[in-house]
């Protein structure tokens, strides 16, 4: 890789080639961002894993609604309340649901959770292969890689058979705690100068209370800590064919690729900060704000901070007003409210209550700043990455590990999504891009190139 920051330069290069004047899209009517010009997507596919729902069309209009969500046609909020009942934890119940369709019997749930046992520990020395070897600054980074290299140890790596596929997803989902746990050990010891702490997972343990037995140091966890994060990877387990992370997937799928790259892939396109990257922005950009506004309960300011925001004078200068937009949900998104509430409950009990102020404020006039400031009628909400930093910090998560564990929970979405292309979707995804590329120019040699950048330079 060249250290040259300058390189481009050097050798020519300008982004100015690459520009396409918007107009052209609507010239030949191409849905830029697979987006309807009322914002919806195109339709590219069918599922019967989960329903998003977040706006009405009446006559060819499109209103917007309260959101909803659901797995397998059970309502989120409704497994959201059942959540931990009889002793059970609820992400490894949505787990079975999403991947088998239907929710599990007394027999079949043992057997289940028997298999994600079975599957909680690393292959030999991959732990000193590939976590310690080649430690990352960035988890999601990591996981992305060891979830690839896992590929090494899969003596039917390839098949792509419902039945090798299902024995795939079932053992991901139970390593990717670990993976990440020590994979943000790696990167607390070689690049924090931390100690290298690495817990064994506990067969008895559920994801949840894995995840919080790994990244302790001392191990220790409450019943209600486990149960608040077995409520968050229920809320995260999947989000429709359509959401970036779960399209690549498919995408990758369609293919024909192995399970390992198509997961892999899907990762990293949770990495970016407008998908599953954005929960720790919100938390980077609440800090920010904290930082700048001098009186945090003077809501004219925090206001117009809000605005600097969205005009990129401020924060990390995106514009993006992070944990708020969607591209389906318009007045809610049903997680919110869940996260809300656990965030509200955890910062009275824990002593942030003027944090959790803060964080209802900015949510409640984001809205007006967005359509202020950026002049756009859209109507917007606070999404699912809104509170859930806040509620992990709560949790004492360090905040490498805030898109991982989305990673973690949504695995189990990613998994039935690529069954279901395997299944059901059955073509290679390959839609078309109109070429407004200039055909028909001349090859010009080297000695003639070389004569027009004289008389350029004359
Ligand atoms: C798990 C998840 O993935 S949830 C989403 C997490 N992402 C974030 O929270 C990042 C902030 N939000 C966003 O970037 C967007 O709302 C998205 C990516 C989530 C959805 O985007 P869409 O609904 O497709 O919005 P769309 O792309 O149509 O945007 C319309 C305009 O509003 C802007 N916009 C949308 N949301 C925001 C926001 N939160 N802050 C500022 N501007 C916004 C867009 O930048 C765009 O501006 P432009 O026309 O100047 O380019
Ligand atoms: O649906 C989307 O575009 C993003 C989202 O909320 C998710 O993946 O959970």
């Amino acid at each position: 890789m060249t250290d040259n920051k300058n390189i481009g330069e050097i050798i020519g290069f300008s982004p100015e080639v690459y520009k396409i004047s918007p107009d052209l899209y609507k010239n030949y009517d191409v849905k830029r961002g697979l987006r309807n010009l009322d914002g919806s997507g195109v339709l590219a596919g069918l599922t019967g894993i989960s329903e998003v729902h977040g706006y009405v069309v009446y006559e060819g209009e499109k209103t917007a609604d309260y959101g909803s969500l659901s797995y397998r046609g059970y309502d989120i909020a409704d497994l959201a309340e059942h959540c931990g009942w009889d002793g059970r934890f609820a992400f490894e119940e949505a787990c079975y649901l999403l991947l088998c369709g239907f929710l599990p019997n007394d027999t079949q749930f043992s057997a289940f959770l028997e298999a994600l046992r079975q599957n909680r520990a690393l292959p030999e020395s991959f732990t000193e292969d590939m976590i310690l070897k080649a430690p990352s600054k960035d988890i999601m980074n990591k996981l992305s890689r060891s979830v690839l290299t896992l590929y090494s140890y899969d003596r039917n790596a390839d098949s792509t058979t419902p039945k090798n596929v299902i024995r795939q997803s079932i053992s991901l989902i139970a390593k990717m705690p670990t993976l990440a746990a020590y994979g943000y050990w790696a990167k607390a010891h070689y690049f924090d100068r931390k100690s290298l702490i690495l817990h064994q997972p506990q067969k008895e343990y559920s994801i949840a209370e894995n995840i919080l037995h790994m990244i302790r140091e001392n191990s220790k966890f409450t019943p209600e800590e486990a149960r608040i994060l077995d409520l968050a990877l229920l809320l995260h387990a999947e989000h429709g064919g359509g959401n970036n992370s779960a399209f690549t997937c498919r995408v990758l799928t369609s293919s024909g690729t192995d399970t390992y790259s198509a997961i892999s892939g899907a990762i990293n396109a949770l990495k970016g900060p407008k998908h599953g990257g954005a929960n720790l922005q919100v938390v980077k950009m609440m800090n920010d704000i904290e930082k700048h506004v001098e009186n945090l309960h003077d809501e004219g300011e925090i206001y117009s901070y809000l605005g600097k925001i969205i005009k990129r004078k401020a924060g990390d200068r995106s514009g993006l007003v992070y944990g708020m937009g969607h591209a389906v949900y318009t007045k809610s998104d049903p997680r919110t409210e869940i996260l809300r509430a656990q965030a509200e409950y955890l910062a009275n009990k824990n002593g942030f209550g003027e944090k959790f102020e803060l964080y209802e404020t900015v949510e409640r006039l984001a809205p007006k700043a967005f359509a202020e400031f950026k002049g756009d009628k859209k109507v917007i909400s606070a999404n699912v990455d809104f509170y859930s930093g806040f509620v992990y910090s709560m949790l004492d998560i360090p905040n490498e590990l805030y898109t991982p564990l989305f990673a973690i929970a949504r695995m189990a979405g990613w998994c039935s999504h690529r069954l279901e292309e395997l299944i059901s979707g059955g073509r290679i995804l390959r839609p078309a891009y109109k070429s407004v590329c200039k055909n028909g120019k001349e090859f010009v040699s080297m000695s003639e190139r070389k004569k027009l950048y004289c008389e350029k330079e004359e």
